[in-house]
């Protein structure tokens, strides 16, 4: 069978807030199979950043009420903070949203590469690799941060390396990170919106940038973005998250074909709306998580929805042999009839927006 690198099942994630409990995380599972890239789509404020973050353990104000987070089979849920840490520092990475405030603005590139290179990895070689780590010169330390920008396409690694983080545009910032996340040769490496900061142009490079050297040290990612376009560029597998909560996940390619999560089917026919946000050709927004939905957390936003979708949670379950959804309207044989209906009924399910453009060009043709 397989045997996941990251195998997230029925998260559950909870904040206390002035106004209550926020069940922001409700029942998350995810997988992340060794040497893939998995995408997690969805709009601004859906958990992304806090799943990643729930991951990591980089949340302590968080109440984890339930759930199991397996890396290469271990519950990081039950380990200690060292030995979290420790994972942490070599085998999972993380690049994060906003460039600066992940860089330390004191400290030059060079000082803070440096620094990961002798502390960070110390954790997690064992003693043979420590002593012979601890006494490696300065000036091989250097070399290799210098090779890790240079692998980045940084043209000039060494005055970037002496370069405070002012100093450097925000594209080169954001390089400086992907070499810092790459510093150690993860094996997992978690990417949340890296080229939110960046303009189009950048950001295509660094997601070119992202998928070759993946490729190349044969690291799985989980890739969190906002931008359907994006994932379907860079990922095996996508994840649609709404309301924390995964409503589809399916190999990257059939679930631009075959979508069937009407949140999803929205998202998709809102793509050139997409300047406005993802999500933004939805009307509604989000429900308030402090005080959530008794049934599906899209029944007020979805046009389909019935009562039993307002009164009972829908679970992921699959649909196709690779296909999970979580909505009622695909639970058993006679409502994947009723989707059939649903799918010429349901105002954002026309056919899908790329589909709809090639009918277009016929009419024009003819
Ligand atoms: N530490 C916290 N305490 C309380 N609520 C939090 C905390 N962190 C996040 N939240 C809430 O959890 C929800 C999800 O936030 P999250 O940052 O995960 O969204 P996101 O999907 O990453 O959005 P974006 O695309 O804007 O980054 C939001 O409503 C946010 O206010
Ligand atoms: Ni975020």
């Amino acid at each position: 069978m397989s045997n996941p690198l990251l195998e997230v099942k029925d998260l559950h994630v909870e904040f206390d807030t002035y106004d209550g409990t926020a069940q922001v995380i409700n029942g998350i599972d995810l997988i992340v199979e060794r040497g893939e890239t998995v995408a997690i789509v969805g709009e601004s404020g859906c958990g992304k950043s806090v799943t990643v973050k729930t991951i990591l353990g980089l949340l302590p104000e968080a109440d984890i009420s339930q759930g199991e987070i397996l890396y290469k089979g271990e519950n990081l849920l039950e380990l200690s903070d060292a030995k979290r840490h420790a994972r942490r520092g070599k085998e999972m990475s993380m690049i994060m949203q906003n460039p600066m405030s992940a860089i330390n603005p004191v400290f030059t590139v060079g000082e803070q590469m440096l620094d990961v290179l002798k502390w960070q990895g110390q954790h997690r070689v064992g003693i043979t690799d420590w002593v012979r780590d601890k006494f490696r010169s300065e000036a091989e330390l250097r070399e290799r941060a210098i090779d890790m920008l240079e692998q980045v396409d940084i043209s000039a690694p060494e005055r970037v390396f002496e370069s405070y983080p002012v100093e450097l545009s925000g594209g080169m910032r954001q390089r400086v990170l992907i070499a810092i996340a790459l510093l150690l040769e993860p094996d997992f490496l978690i990417a949340d919106e890296p080229g939110t900061a960046l303009d189009v142009t950048t950001e295509a490079n660094i997601l070119e940038l992202l998928d070759d050297i993946v490729e190349e040290h044969d690291t799985s990612v989980l890739y969190i973005t906002h931008d359907l376009g994006v994932a379907r560029e860079i990922s095996d597998q996508l994840n649609v998250m709404y309301a924390g909560e995964i409503v589809e996940t399916a190999p990257t390619e059939t679930l631009f074909e075959d979508p069937q999560h009407p949140y999803t089917r929205g998202l998709l026919e809102s793509i050139p709306q997409l300047s406005r946000g993802i999500g933004a050709g939805i009307p509604g927004k989000l429900p308030d998580y402090t005080d959530p939905p008794t049934g599906c957390r899209f029944a007020d936003r979805c046009p389909h929805a019935e009562t039993e979708c307002r009164e009972v949670v829908p679970h992921l379950r699959r649909t196709e042999p690779e296909h999970a959804a979580a909505c009622h309207l695909f639970e058993g044989d006679p409502h994947l009839d009723r989707h059939q209906d649903a799918v010429t009924e349901f105002p954002y399910i026309g056919p899908p927006p790329w589909q709809a453009d090639t009918d277009e060009t016929e009419v024009d043709v003819r």
